[in-house]
């Protein structure tokens, strides 16, 4: 091995330098390593220094990308817990609405409510959620009641389990239409002391207690409710109230709750009041028959929610399930009072009427009357309008009501949307009211309003002692049913839609007499009632078909016994519209009137048979600011050249008409001039008239104490006599024997000395114009005006000396001589004795009088002047005069005096 290792060995030498080539190398690789550590350590103290560094601003971008991540996560919660709280009030709120859910602090003591949801009723607010979705955003905590559930309220203490019911009651009366929700509390243990905050409903029917004993009878009237409900209100159509309100618009039934208060030492349920009591619990809530019980349970499945309230004020509620409720504190006992007694005079009232603007159509005057006349009075109890109709069934209408009882009123409403309706083409009206009152001069124009309703054709109203105005109304009606009868035969038409369709060009609208207060017209035993009622029983068995449609009003039932007697005339009447205590107008078994509330009326077009009732609320027709502004719209469009209705009002003289030119000079000289007396009454309102010609008796006397009207027949002759002569072709002498008559005997001739010869005669006058007139020849008219003749009956009655005329035979003289010389005297006696005694004393004839004007002078007293024996029938009455001419007259006629403008 030596050997070996001597000849292969290599020097040392080579060694060593290898060694030191080897070491050079490795000290040259070491020193290069040490260069790049030491380089790379540089660069790793300078990386460590721009870490160090840059550290703390880092830290700080790091720190504040996480709390704006944190601050944004926090708002995005807020907002969305925010939302969700708002979301779960807003359906609190709606399934609560109004009083439903309102806190209490918001409901005031005499608060009338408005039911928020109608007929719908809401779930009922109890308190709030004690746990709340985000801070401050309380949820009320609701129940349901009316319509879906029945209620099983239980707590340690009783007190507070009553008042949480009294709670829920009152804001389910409150939030549905007053009274519609009746309650029944059985109450054993303190005697309806329980809920005695509500007994301010118990006058309007809105609750009733029951005591031990009650609950029985109780169930037994829930359970008969619930039948009856079944079979005839939901009678298998429906499956339950609330359905049938939701498809209907209308609820037929109230909502029934019973509070049952179970008594702790009371007795157990019976077994047929247990199985009574499962049975309404059963069937109820369909029928809106509801149970709200403390202590007794109630064994439906699905519809009974619970409430368990806790001794710390919470409650625990089938609803709201784990999350417990804040239990509102109850109201306090005088706004629980406050609003009950609020909503019993709301109930009592009744829920608000239609507006009378919804009578209205939305376009007037667009509907035919060719068949009949059909407009809304009212609302009915479904809520849909009621109409009257007049045509050829039912031709006629009774309406009765005593006074207050609001005929007015629904007289107004029916003409207001007939007028709307129809135009004056289509309908007439004629208007009578016989009590005293204004009632119908609406309709006329007036001072203050010049406005008229334009199918008026006549109002009169203060009729109430003008019976005969009422005459001749049914006078100008039979003429006009006498007009239609023979266009109707002459056109083969046997009802008024043929006659129309026969001639469409002429005017056949229908016609409606109103007559208010009409048994006054009938309310006495004479010749007015027997022709009147004789009058009233043609027109309403033929006016149907000829259009003609009267309306009888009356608050007293006597005037509706007088047609009780006429079973003809009656049964035409067969639209009965009674109002609140109105006897005797629908038929003898029909006492619905009896039951209704004020507003109301029944109306019935079968001639009162009791199932045709309707009953209807009527609006309110009295604002006279809306009725005009009516009028003047149906006014505005009225056709062109329409008249005025006339308008006759017994409270007040009619003015002197304006006269018409005068004739031609020969028409007086012929005929006789006319004197015009006072206005006639009818329809009318033609004047009086006396014609002054050549026949004996031609003269007038005015008969009576009232020097007024006696003087205003003496004028109104004056007046009308001076303007039908021309000037010259007529004398005129105005005596003036008494002082009374100084005045209008003066304004007088100065208006007949303006355009003819007047000559003025004083009592010293008086017998020389006498003399001069018996011996007068000549034919020229004259007209003697004679003021207070009798006056001087003394002067008269001298004998000027022997073989000489007294003046009382000069006055006989003129009065029988006189009109065949066209010499005529028209002269005032205060008294028909004292113008017999002018005439002759006892035995004296009267043919000279061929025309009278009596006022204050009874009927008895004129026989000598009539031509039936025990003269006419008449009773003086103020502004009121009997004229009769026996050339015209069958019968004297009575005359209203004219006011005639000086
Ligand atoms: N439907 C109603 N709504 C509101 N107020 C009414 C209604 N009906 C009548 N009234 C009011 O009742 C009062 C009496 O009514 P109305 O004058 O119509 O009764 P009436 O029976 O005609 O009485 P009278 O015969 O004494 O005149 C009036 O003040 C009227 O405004």
């Amino acid at each position: 091995m030596a050997e070996q290792d001597a000849a292969t060995a290599p020097t040392s030498r080579g060694i060593v330098a290898a060694v030191r080539r080897e070491l050079a190398a490795a000290r040259h690789a070491a020193r290069a390593s040490l260069a790049a550590t030491a380089a790379a350590r540089a660069a790793a103290l300078a990386q460590l220094d721009a870490v160090r560094l840059s550290a703390p601003r880092r830290r700080d971008e790091l720190l504040s990308t996480r709390d704006t991540a944190l601050a944004e996560a926090r708002a995005r919660r807020e907002r969305e817990t925010a939302k969700l709280g708002r979301g779960l009030l807003g359906l609190a709120e709606a399934a609560a609405p109004g009083t439903a859910g309102s806190p209490w602090a918001s409901w005031r003591p005499g608060m009338r409510p408005e039911p928020q949801a109608g007929l719908t009723p809401g779930l009922l607010r109890i308190g709030s959620l004690v746990q709340e979705p985000a801070p401050n955003v309380p949820v009320p905590a609701l129940v349901p009641l009316l319509d879906t559930a029945h209620l099983g309220v239980s707590g340690d203490g009783a007190a507070a389990v009553d008042a949480l019911i009294g709670a829920m009651l009152l804001r389910a009366l409150a939030s549905v239409p007053p009274g519609s929700l009746r309650i029944s509390v059985y109450d054993p243990g303190r005697l309806g002391g329980a809920l005695a905050g509500l007994a301010p409903l118990a006058p309007a029917g809105l609750i009733s207690y029951l005591g031990p004993g009650g609950l029985g009878p109780l169930l037994d009237d829930l359970a008969e409710q619930i039948r009856r409900i079944n079979e005839n209100v939901l009678g298998g159509v429906y499956l339950s109230v609330a359905e049938l309100a939701a498809e209907t618009g209308r609820r037929p039934e109230p909502w029934r709750v019973a509070v049952l208060l179970a008594d702790p030492n009371g007795a157990e349920l019976s077994k047929a009041e247990r199985a009574q009591l499962d049975r309404v619990a059963r069937t109820g809530v369909a029928a809106g028959v509801h149970l709200i019980s403390r202590g007794f349970e109630l064994t439906a499945d699905t519809d009974v929610e619970t409430i368990a309230i806790r001794a710390n004020g919470t409650a625990r509620t089938s609803l709201t399930g784990e999350i417990p409720v804040r239990l509102d504190a109850p109201p306090g006992a005088a706004l629980v009072t406050g609003v009950c007694r609020a909503l019993a005079e709301q109930a009592t009232a009744g829920p608000p009427p239609v507006p009378f603007a919804a009578l209205l159509p939305d376009e007037i005057w667009q509907q035919s009357s060719a068949e009949a006349l059909r407009a809304p009075i009212g609302e009915g109890t479904d809520g849909r309008l009621v109409e009257l109709v007049l045509g050829d069934d039912p031709p006629h209408a009774l309406i009765g009501g005593p006074s207050g009882s609001g005929k007015t009123n629904l007289i107004y409403c029916w003409l207001a949307a007939l007028a709307t309706r129809y135009s004056p083409g289509e309908l007439s009206l004629y208007l009578l009211d016989f009590k005293e009152g204004v009632s119908f001069a609406r309709f006329a124009p007036g001072t203050r309003d010049p406005s008229w309703l334009p199918q008026v054709r006549l109002v009169g109203v203060n009729v109430n002692s003008d019976r005969e105005f009422g005459l001749a109304l049914l006078r100008h009606l039979a003429e006009e049913l006498k007009r239609r009868a023979a266009a109707a035969k002459q056109h083969e038409a046997t009802k008024l839609a043929e006659l129309r369709a026969e001639d469409p060009a002429g005017a056949w609208p229908r016609i409606v007499a109103v007559i208010d207060e009409f048994q006054v017209l009938l309310g006495a035993r004479d010749a007015v009632t027997s022709e009147a009622v004789d009058l009233l029983e043609d027109l309403a068995r033929r006016g149907r078909s000829q259009g003609i449609h009267l309306v009888l009003a009356s608050q007293d039932v006597s005037g509706i016994e007088a047609l009780w007697g006429r079973s003809g005339l009656v049964s035409q009447f067969t639209l009965r519209i009674a109002l609140p205590k109105a006897r005797r107008i629908l038929s003898d078994v029909n006492l619905a009137a009896e039951l209704i509330p004020r507003c109301h009326a029944v109306v019935n077009a079968d001639s009162g048979v009791p199932s045709a009732n309707t009953i209807v609320r009527l609006p309110d027709a009295g604002d006279r600011a809306t009725w005009l502004g009516l009028q003047e719209q149906l006014w505005s469009a009225r056709p062109e050249g329409a008249e005025p209705p006339r308008l006759f009002d017994g409270d007040s003289r009619p003015l002197f008409p304006l006269l018409p030119p005068p004739p031609a000079p020969e028409l007086p000289a012929a005929v006789g001039a006319v004197a015009l007396l006072g206005e006639t009454i009818d329809v009318a309102g033609r004047p009086a008239t006396l014609r002054l010609n050549r026949a004996p008796g031609r003269n007038l006397a005015v008969l009576g104490t009232r020097a007024d009207e006696a003087c205003a027949v003496l004028l109104a002759a004056g007046h009308a006599l001076g303007s039908q002569h021309t000037s010259g072709s007529a004398r005129f002498s105005v005596l003036c024997l008494d002082s009374d008559a100084t005045t209008p005997a003066k304004s007088l001739h100065a208006v007949l000395d303006a355009r003819h010869r007047c000559d003025w005669y004083d009592a010293d006058g008086v017998t020389a114009l006498l003399a001069e007139l018996a011996e007068a020849t000549d034919e020229q008219p004259h007209y003697v005006f004679g003021f207070a003749m009798d006056a001087v009956a003394a002067k008269l009655a001298a004998k000027p000396g022997p073989g000489l005329p007294s003046g009382h035979e000069l006055l006989r003289t003129v009065l029988a001589r006189g009109p065949e010389r066209r010499t005529h005297l028209l002269g005032w006696w205060r008294t028909v004795a004292r113008l017999r005694d002018d005439l002759g004393g006892p035995g004296a004839r009267f043919d000279a009088i061929g025309a009278w004007v009596a006022l204050d002078v009874h009927g008895p007293e004129l026989s000598a002047l009539y031509p039936q024996p025990g003269g006419p029938p008449w009773f003086p009455r103020l502004n009121r005069a009997l004229h009769f001419d026996r050339a015209v007259h069958q019968r004297a006629q009575i005359i209203i005096p004219y006011e005639v403008a000086p």
